[in-house]
């Protein structure tokens, strides 16, 4: 093959900044949606693993969770989705920046052992004993610490499977594993039970410190953050005597400070103020305890703060 053979099918990248997401899993339809909310228009072909965004100067770049901590630490790619895990396990976390956490793939990399086994109680029981799992660096420098020693001369023995590594343990491979949990279903199924945390973990947004695009990585933060915001807080604007205004904004701080306008009626002002979802209900139950009426909740569409 001739050294100037140039693949025609191959989208032409240019100048564009790369941004690399899941090209499956357990993160892909959540970064697909989070691509949308944010503006971004692509049309990516069937098999194609690169994508040219239409509207940005972005070409969107579709790769296993598992290499984009790599691909982005190595600056081939400017900006990717990945788990925690991922960055911890391929230890990248010194050439990657963290730019957001994005409140999905949330879940936790634990220690798992048969729940039938009552001499594997802690993860301390496991020490010198075989665990199979897809983190190798990870589930060694924990035994590492357990045990006291450098990684070369542990004593626990941790080799490498790719998937299904609940079912290790099952099969006499391992007397224990270390993989991710979430609702625990797949761990039950396999008869484990969790016996140490090693990483709490959600996806994340990173880029490097090449910087090759600043301005367009801050402007998808920033957008990315929006969003983020408008899914955690509601607008709730109400009405409230204006003696009781100082109790009202103890009750409703907002994130910055209520927005006060006056009414038509001297007594009284409308407030306007962002509050978080999960403690709506009770702040409305407490604003209706010092008196405040039409009290109105407005879901946000976007935000930019
Ligand atoms: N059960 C889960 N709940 C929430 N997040 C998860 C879960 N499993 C994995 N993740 C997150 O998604 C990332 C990618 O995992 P995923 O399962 O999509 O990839 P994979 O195991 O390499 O591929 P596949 O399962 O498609 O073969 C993980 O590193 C983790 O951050
Ligand atoms: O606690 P749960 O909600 O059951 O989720 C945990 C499971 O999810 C992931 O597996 P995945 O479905 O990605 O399959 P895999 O083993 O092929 O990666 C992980 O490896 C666990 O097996
Ligand atoms: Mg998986």
């Amino acid at each position: 093959m001739s050294s100037s053979y140039i693949n025609t099918s191959l989208p032409d990248v240019g100048d564009r900044m790369l941004f690399a997401v899941p090209k499956k899993g357990r993160l892909y339809d959540q970064c697909l949606s989070l691509l949308n909310n944010i503006g971004i228009e692509f049309n990516r072909k069937p098999r194609h693993d690169i994508a040219l965004v239409s509207n940005m100067p972005v070409a969107l770049v579709f790769l296993p969770a598992a290499d984009i901590a790599t691909y982005v630490a190595k600056g081939n790619i400017d900006l990717g989705i990945t788990g925690l895990d991922i960055i911890r396990e391929s230890q990248t976390e010194n050439d990657t920046v963290e730019l957001t956490r994005l409140g999905f793939g949330k879940c936790k990399l634990q220690v798992q052992t048969p729940v039938a086994n009552d001499k594997l109680a802690t993860a301390q029981d496991l020490v010198g004993k075989r665990i199979v799992t897809s983190f190798i660096n990870l589930t060694r420098q924990r035994f590492a610490e357990l045990e006291g020693k450098s990684i070369e001369e542990m004593q626990t023995q941790v080799r490498f499977v790719s998937g299904s590594v609940e079912a290790a343990c099952g099969l006499g491979l391992a007397d224990g594993i270390v993989d991710l949990v979430e609702s625990g279903d797949t761990m039950r199924a396999a008869g484990l039970h969790a016996i140490d945390t090693i990483l709490d973990t959600e996806s994340v947004l990173i880029t490097n410190r090449h910087q090759r695009f600043p301005k367009l990585v801050d402007t998808i933060k920033q957008r990315v953050e929006g969003i983020l915001m408008a899914r955690k807080y509601v607008l709730c604007q109400y009405n409230i005597r204006r003696d009781a205004l100082d109790r009202a904004c103890a009750v409703t701080p907002g994130r910055q400070a209520p927005t006060v306008t006056s009414l038509e009626d001297q007594g009284w002002v409308g407030v306007s103020v962002m509050i978080e979802k999960k403690i709506l209900a009770d702040k409305m139950d407490q604003l209706k305890d010092i008196g405040a009426t039409d009290i109105l909740v407005l879901q946000i569409a976007n935000a930019r703060t």
